[in-house]
């Protein structure tokens, strides 16, 4: 089966919006875990815009599934890690100033920095996993890194799935069967949602994790909604 690491980045974005610590993120992780998810995921960014570097740290001692992060690895963000020691670290190439992930790493051009960093967290215990795009030559270049596993960037299948998607699921198992080849884990991520989540799983039968944040926690808002609007109308009556 399948594991499910719930991404909490947006808990925390709704948190920081009001400055106090409503919704509280330790608790809501650890209410994620209570409902079922196998994991927690987070995305410590250089601005700390939703999950802040103490979130981390605290999260460490609440999480008792496997917890992920994800994150660009400069000084600071390996520094975190490397303390944390989550179960695994996901490396992602994002710019400072990009909204969301919006590219999976060129492993060919970056192999001796991806070598050198997944070797100091494999050092340290720590599973590690490589963002990139359904491109099975840029699969064989993470094997080249040494890591343990490679998330596939699945937007554009997001993006294909309304229109064609027969067409949007073609690299991602062309990618995977490259990864089986090679055997490297596969996990994956991205706008995956409740929509098109079934079909990629359906795909690629060797997926082992998937991450989700953005599509659950708004899926979450949608279909508790109706029940949230009738508890206060009945406390008004
Ligand atoms: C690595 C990845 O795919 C991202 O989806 C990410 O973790 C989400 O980050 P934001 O919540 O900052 O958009
Ligand atoms: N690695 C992907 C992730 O953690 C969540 O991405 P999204 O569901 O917020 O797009």
């Amino acid at each position: 089966m399948t594991k499910l690491s719930v991404n909490v980045n947006k808990i925390a974005t709704l948190r920081n919006a009001r400055g106090g610590n409503v919704p509280n993120l330790l608790k809501v992780a650890a209410d994620i875990e209570r409902f079922g998810a196998h994991g927690i995921t987070i995305h410590p960014r250089p601005d700390e815009r939703h999950i802040r570097y103490q979130d981390a740290r605290d999260l460490k001692d609440i999480v008792t599934t496997e917890f992920n992060i994800e994150g660009n690895p400069n000084p600071k963000f390996i520094d975190l890690v490397l303390k944390i020691k989550p179960d695994q670290v996901t490396l992602v190439p994002d710019a400072e100033d990009a909204i969301t992930s919006n590219a999976g790493w060129d492993t060919l051009k970056h192999r001796s920095f991806l070598k050198e960093v997944i070797a100091e967290f494999k050092n340290a215990g720590i599973r590690t996993s490589i963002f990139v795009d359904p491109d099975p030559n840029l699969v064989a270049g993470a094997k080249e890194t040494g890591t343990d596993r490679i998330e596939l960037y699945t937007e554009s299948y997001a993006t294909g799935y309304a229109t064609d998607r027969e067409r949007a699921i073609l690299p991602f198992v062309e990618a995977a069967k490259k990864a089986n080849e090679l055997e490297l884990g596969i996990n994956a991520g991205h706008d995956l949602s409740l929509d098109n989540i079934q079909y990629f799983g359906q795909n690629i039968p060797s997926l082992l994790e998937v991450s989700i944040g953005h599509a659950l926690i708004c899926e979450s808002i949608y279909l508790g909604l109706e029940n949230v609007v009738n508890m206060y109308i009945n406390k008004l009556k």
